[in-house]
């Protein structure tokens, strides 16, 4: 197969028969990436003992860029690096909350962006999801 692919340890196993990081063409290509942490809970959601859910979409959105982060730097690439990032929301509601939390990380000089809303994400606890791609740096693991 193209590229240098990679399941990162430590972070949430993938869902599929899929990396969480390929390198190819001097590029770094991140799969799609939640809130979901190592033990398959996930970051932005509490339940109370009714079972009522509250979703938190800056908690999600904080939790998403810092995963990538993490798989970015598996490689030594950094959120600097980033060139490109599509972003999935389940509802445009809370376009707000995560474009605020976004500006923590970024610029106008950063990553081009699309954000687009879906149908559905692979778990129903899920508000955000986020695909990206990274310039790797001189001295990044091909
Ligand atoms: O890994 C997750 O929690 C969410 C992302 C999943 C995918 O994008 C996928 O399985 O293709």
């Amino acid at each position: 197969m193209t590229g240098s692919a990679r399941v990162v340890s430590g972070k949430a196993v993938p869902r599929g028969a899929f990396p969480h990081v390929k390198v190819a063409g001097g590029f770094v290509f991140v799969s799609g990436t939640s809130s979901r942490r190592p033990d398959n809970t996930f970051a932005g959601v509490s339940v109370d003992e009714f079972g009522t859910t509250d979703l938190d979409i800056r908690v999600q959105t904080r939790a998403v860029i810092e995963n990538i982060r993490d798989l970015l730097r598996s490689v030594g690439a950094e959120l600097s690096d980033l060139v490109q990032v599509t972003s999935y929301l389940v509802n445009m509601n809370d376009f707000g909350g995560y474009n605020e939390v976004w500006a923590e990380f970024f610029d106008a000089s950063g990553p081009t962006r699309t954000t687009v809303a879906v149908h559905q994400l692979p778990h129903p606890h899920l508000l955000i999801e986020i695909q990206a791609v990274a310039l790797l740096p001189q001295g990044g693991q091909s």
